[in-house]
């Protein structure tokens, strides 16, 4: 997720604190593109929104190059010891492996309540080139499946949740889907066409025309480029440069940037290699989590995250980033154990 990623959401009695594994709001740039300009008296009106245009296609290209690290910087982890790299060592101390501060985690957490929400791809499921393969193995099934058993756990992906549901499988488990605009409330209820309406939570729902249209029109326009791909996530759509070569990357920009002046209730956010369109609504993951945390009966206040400072946000990136987060891990893998050692010292404290 991108506040981050997901993280064990911790909670005492009398004050709770969500956080979330993966990265839930934030290491996204965001821009909003919005249709008509605005001309200073005295300037040409076309050239001024030409000049508007570029301005914003150029800022979404620097979004796109800024979000895809090079190979030399992925080496940052593992790769080259951290005191070869000085930009590596000094985002670890700001942002530890929740690894090897793990007994600290969980010293903070003795007594409290403690919920866990996972973002999915890149956390859950290693990134791949084909977002219709990011399959979640076995393994890393039952350990989420396992943590559920012991504490509220729920997943915040940017994906629709019906397809998040198909790649998790998990009825245990509460899902928010379309980077939290898509919530479910009540396990069990997963099956994304049959959920009573009663147990779902869906704050851009009059926006469902609108996402079908432009995604409708994103994928006619990135039809001709080789690797673009669209993808509808019901109340967000995506546009994958991924397979796409760099040179090709402004064209994309500037295509995404034609269609969304048509829709100025929309706007784009960039993540990993992927255009993200979404209705402008304050509405997000972050927001879907103290949502969920309320439903739960977790919250009982409305201060937040960090702001309650008993939340624990672990971004998992291989490369350093900005970040709200207070701990990282590098992978899928470093998930895991971070899980199943969550596990553990939940029995063991039994
Ligand atoms: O906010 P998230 O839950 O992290 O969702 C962001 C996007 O995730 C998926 O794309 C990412 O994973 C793909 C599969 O590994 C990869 O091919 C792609 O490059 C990544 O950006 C999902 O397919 C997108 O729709 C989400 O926007």
């Amino acid at each position: 997720m991108d506040t981050s990623t997901s993280s064990p959401v911790i909670t005492d009695p009398l004050s709770i604190s969500p956080p979330l594994l993966g990265s839930l709001t934030s290491n996204l740039m965001s821009f909003s593109v919005m249709s008509g300009g605005c001309s200073s008296p005295g300037m040409n009106v076309s050239a001024s929104r030409r000049k508007i245009e570029e301005v914003l296609v150029n800022g979404l290209l620097d979004a796109m190059k800024s979000s895809s690290p090079r190979k030399k910087h992925n080496l940052a982890f593992g790769q080259v010891s951290p005191d070869e790299d000085p930009a590596y060592s000094a985002w670890m101390s700001k942002c530890p492996s929740a690894l090897t501060s793990f007994k600290q985690i969980v010293a903070n957490a003795q007594g409290r309540k403690i919920a866990v929400f996972l973002d999915y791809d890149g956390t859950l499921s290693p990134i791949v080139d084909d977002p219709d393969k990011a399959f979640m193995s076995p393994v890393m099934r039952a350990a989420v499946r396992n943590v559920a058993k012991y504490f509220p756990t729920a997943i915040v992906s940017g994906r629709s949740r019906k397809k998040v549901f198909e790649f998790v499988k998990l009825k245990e488990l509460y899902y928010a889907g379309s980077h939290g605009m898509d919530i479910v409330t009540s396990v069990a209820e997963h099956n994304a066409e049959k959920c009573k309406e009663a147990n779902l939570f869906q704050p851009a729902s009059e926006f469902l025309p609108m996402i079908d249209e432009v995604s409708k029109s994103l994928l006619e326009v990135t039809n001709g480029i080789e690797g673009a791909r669209v993808e509808n996530n019901k109340f967000s759509v995506s546009v994958h440069y991924r397979n796409v070569a760099e040179k090709d990357w402004e064209v994309v920009a500037r295509l995404v940037n034609e269609v969304l002046e048509a829709f100025p209730r929309l706007k784009v956010t960039n993540g990993r290699m992927v255009l993200e369109v979404r209705p402008v609504i304050n509405w997000d993951k972050g927001k879907a989590v103290e949502f969920l945390l309320q439903s739960l009966g977790l919250n009982d206040s409305e201060n937040v995250l960090r702001e309650r400072n008993c939340g624990y946000g672990i971004l998992v990136s291989q490369v350093p980033k900005d970040t709200e987060a207070l701990y990282s891990l590098r992978d899928p893998s470093e998930v895991m154990g971070f899980l199943n050692s969550l596990v553990r010292w939940k029995k063991h404290s039994l």
